[in-house]
């Protein structure tokens, strides 16, 4: 099957360093996705708009969050239900020297993220297959333990001079995220429970939605608040020019 954007002068502009990856993945996606459940089965000629280019829709956004985004790896993000990596193994691509972890329950797609982070030598991405409660309650476990007060050489034991990549939301002294990413994982009134819990304080998640983004985030006001949203907004994101493009919703926490 032949993707509409092959080819495209589209992918080097957009992916730059990043594009040889993300024609392996797009390959790989292409030969496999389907049969291993990853792509619906009309996605086969439009893998690069509908899943690699959407997911990239949030790299400019993620810029506009990192003090360098060339060398900080003390930076975490943490991509909640990555499923066959959207939008986790793209921005790990786009983003080598931040640390992500990929957070997935499903164990065969746990294989398959494993796998794509070992083709495309992602050394920044953790597959972590967990429930995300499973490591809100780790967070607020570490929390208790500390007293309430995040030691920062605590937090930080093993983060220094670590290789990026090492598993984050695995240690016990698992403290959260700088940023939370997800897409197509729940309604922003049951997201605002599963992600904002994770993420340290100021902390942001950047969910990737589609048109209905203002609609979702006014009926979560509730949710929102309860899990110590501070400020909320909803920006259009361009996907590649003439290509439509998609929203995403910024919540900070306090
Ligand atoms: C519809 S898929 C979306 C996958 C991918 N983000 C995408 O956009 O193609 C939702 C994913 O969220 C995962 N998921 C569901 N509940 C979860 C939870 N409580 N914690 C973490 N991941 C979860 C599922 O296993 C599934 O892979």
């Amino acid at each position: 099957m032949t993707d509409q954007l092959d080819h495209s002068p589209i992918i080097s502009e957009v992916f730059g360093d990043a594009a040889g990856k993300m024609e392996l993945f797009h390959k790989k996606l292409e030969d496999e996705g389907l049969i291993r459940g990853l792509i619906g089965p009309r996605d086969g000629d439009i893998i690069w708009e509908r899943h690699i280019l959407n997911s990239a829709a949030l790299v400019p956004f993620i810029k506009e969050m990192l003090p360098d985004p060339e060398t900080d790896r003390q930076v975490t993000i943490g991509d909640v239900g990555t499923g066959g990596g959207f939008p986790g193994i793209v921005l790990a691509a786009c983003f080598p020297a931040v640390s992500f972890d990929l957070i997935e329950p499903m164990e065969r797609r746990c294989e398959w993220l494993a796998e794509m982070v070992d083709m495309l030598q992602l050394t920044n991405a953790t597959v972590v297959r967990a429930r995300t409660e499973e490591l809100i309650s780790k967070k607020k476990e570490f929390s208790r333990t500390s007293g309430g007060h995040v030691d920062s050489s605590r937090a930080n034991a093993g983060r220094r001079g670590r290789k990026p990549g090492s598993r984050q939301a695995q240690s016990e002294h698992f403290n959260g995220y700088d940023i939370v990413t997800c897409r197509a994982v729940a309604p922003m009134t049951k997201l605002a429970g599963m992600t904002l819990p994770l993420l340290k304080k100021s902390g942001r998640l950047i969910a990737l939605k589609g048109k209905s983004a203002a609609a979702e985030l006014e009926k979560a006001r509730k949710e929102l608040k309860k899990n110590g949203a501070v400020s909320t907004r909803v920006c259009q994101a361009p996907v590649a020019p003439q290509l439509e493009p998609t929203h995403v919703v910024i919540v900070q926490v306090r």
